[in-house]
């Protein structure tokens, strides 16, 4: 609610106008049936003149409710819009800021849902609720009054139609329970079984798997549905019920009226605005009933994005934490790591226990150790996209928690295992490494990752638009652009996780070749497959089972190192021995 009560505030002087224009329609609604009697009366007594003039008086409420109505509603939807795409564009912008932890703590199509669905129910709850939150209680209130002012002898019919009405409201309402939050659940199943079935569509196909895909979709949906389904049998149930208890009512004033009418014949003309009133407690429960509706829906979602929003604004601000660099003078003695854990959120045990290592400014530390070893997660915990669950990182001496995040991304450069470029131009692409960067500049990065031949073949060259997923690009040349954009930033430390594999040999070399002569000073961390790719390392870590099982050059290893022998011999005459 703190949060709706945030986002709201800018728009009080709309909130104002709205919440007064729809207790004008109450107030209007309320004094209709006051005219009415008024005609009744004059219609028994045949005063054509005050007949004329109530209806004067009756149409002038009509016009000033639908006025106000409108007025209402058009603040109300302002609002609810307003408010809505503030906190979407609040909540967006704060999961951009989210550590790649947070990310996969909630999953992308869980955050998807909270950007869209949970945002949707959040409008619809503001709407409802200046719609109705003053409207609802005065009307229901006034009717009640009005109605025994009117009728003072049947005030028992008023209250039993009210208690009826909310006793059987209430048994539905908790015959609904916890649907609206299983609603969420579902959503959320829904779109991540979209999302990795649309993103994983050549894998889907080539295995024949559109039929389990179609089930297991079809199963969610169903669920969902018939979810959906029960609400709205219990909620459109509501409706005769409250019919059936309100004519009921009704049917008891017109029998204890006719009793009595011949000793009080005024009766006659209050019985009109009495049913009024009557039917007014109606809809005002009705009202009631779709607000709650609203309301336990609306909460729920609210919930969900609150959440997302504290949690991250506490992380946040450890991020933003610590001294600014400067980047030229960053990284020029040496990176130590020192007993360097780390556990993934929700796993029972470590990936990576206990690691110390050194690193000279501008050598190369190889990496190599078996699938699974956490060669992938040192490479991420390196780029600060992960923060080690024990242990220290230092750079030149100084504790890497002391330096802002965004400042070490800024002199990092990671080229991760499966490449990621984003729709829209190569050239927009490579400028996520350095917005500043000149054409030469580009160029040059295109040129180092062995990009040039295949980028010079398009005719827009740069220009040229990477389509979603970067579905129109090799897996080659995928791995050639995510390099370039890492280069075009010239990072002082390079981490390379696997990032050549689906380069050919000679390709590869020439990386290599350019990393070696045009970033001998950039520090180089290289994870590879082929030891091929980090024969000449300075150091070469062997990792097995997240520790580190051999330590020293290609040399070094291949005399002491048993794991990293019966790697190499596994690679022998597969190029790993080709220099
Ligand atoms: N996001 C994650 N959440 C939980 N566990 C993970 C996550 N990513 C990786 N792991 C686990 O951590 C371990 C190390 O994974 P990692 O990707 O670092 O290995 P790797 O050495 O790079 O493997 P490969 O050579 O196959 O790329 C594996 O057991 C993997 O299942």
């Amino acid at each position: 609610m703190g949060l709706l009560l945030t986002y709201a505030k800018p728009y009080w002087k709309k909130i104002i106008v709205a919440v007064l224009s729809v207790t004008l329609l109450a107030a209007s609604t309320l004094a209709q049936p006051q005219f009415l009697e008024k005609m009744m009366t004059a219609i028994i007594q045949d005063q054509s003149d005050v007949i004329l003039k109530n209806g004067v008086f009756l149409l002038a409420l009509a016009f000033v409710g639908i006025a106000a109505g409108i007025t209402g509603t058009y603040y109300a939807s302002q609002v609810s819009q307003g408010v809505a795409a503030d906190i979407r564009r609040a909540e967006y912008e704060k999961i951009q800021a989210f550590s790649l932890q947070q990310v996969q703590s909630y999953s992308s199509a869980n955050l998807v849902v909270r950007l869209t669905n949970d945002i949707n129910q959040v409008q619809q709850l503001v709407m409802q609720m200046l719609q109705m939150v003053l409207r609802v209680p005065m009307m229901f209130l006034g009717a009640i009054i009005l109605a025994i002012w009117t009728l003072p002898s049947l005030w028992w019919v008023v209250l039993l139609m009210i208690a009826l009405i909310v006793l059987s409201s209430k048994r539905i309402f908790s015959m609904m329970g916890g649907y609206f939050g299983k609603i969420q659940q579902l959503i959320d199943q829904n779109n991540t079984l979209a999302q990795e079935n649309l993103a994983g569509v050549r894998v889907v196909k080539s295995f024949n798997q559109q039929g389990q895909e179609e089930a297991s979709f079809a199963d969610n949906t169903n669920e969902l549905t018939a979810v959906n389904r029960r609400i709205g049998y219990l909620f459109n149930l509501m409706f005769p019920i409250f019919m059936l208890i309100s004519y009921a009512a009704i049917a008891a004033a017109l029998l204890f009226i006719s009793t009595s009418i011949k000793e009080a014949p005024d009766q006659l003309a209050k019985i009109t605005p009495f049913i009024t009133y009557l039917n007014q407690i109606l809809m005002a429960l009705l009202m009631l009933g779709m607000i709650s509706t609203f309301a336990s829906r609306g909460f729920v979602s609210l919930k969900r994005i609150g959440s997302v929003m504290a949690e991250e604004t506490a992380r946040l601000d450890k991020e933003a934490a610590g001294q600014p660099i400067d980047k030229a003078a960053f990284l020029t003695k040496g990176l130590r790591v020192e007993k360097l854990s780390f556990t993934y959120p929700k796993a029972k045990e470590p990936v990576l226990k206990d690691l110390s290592f050194e690193l000279a400014a501008g050598q190369t530390l190889g990496i190599v150790g078996s699938t699974g070893s956490g060669k992938s997660t040192l490479a991420l915990l390196l780029a600060r996209l992960y923060q080690p669950t024990a242990g220290t990182m230092t750079i030149d001496g100084e504790d890497v928690q002391n330096i802002q995040a965004s400042d070490w991304h800024q002199a990092v450069g990671i080229v991760m295992q499966k490449p990621v470029l984003f729709s829209g131009s190569i050239e927009k692409n490579l400028r996520m490494g350095n917005p500043d960067a000149s054409q030469e500049e580009l160029a040059a990065a295109v040129r180092a990752a062995q990009a040039e031949d295949f980028v010079q073949a398009y005719p827009d060259g740069l220009a040229h638009e990477i389509s979603e997923r970067s579905a129109n690009l090799s897996g080659g040349q995928k791995q050639r652009l995510s390099l370039a954009r890492a280069l075009v930033k010239k990072p002082r430390l390079l981490i390379l996780d696997d990032a050549t594999s689906a380069l050919d040999a000679r390709s590869e070399k020439r990386v290599q070749e350019v990393l070696e002569k045009d970033f001998s000073k950039t520090t180089k961390v290289i994870i590879a497959e082929k030891i091929a790719s980090i024969i000449h390392a300075n150091q070469i870590l062997v990792l097995d089972e997240g520790r580190i099982v051999g330590v020293g050059s290609h040399q070094d290893l291949l005399d002491q190192s048993p794991i990293y022998q019966e790697i190499y011999a596994s690679q022998k005459g597969k190029g790993a021995d080709h220099e």
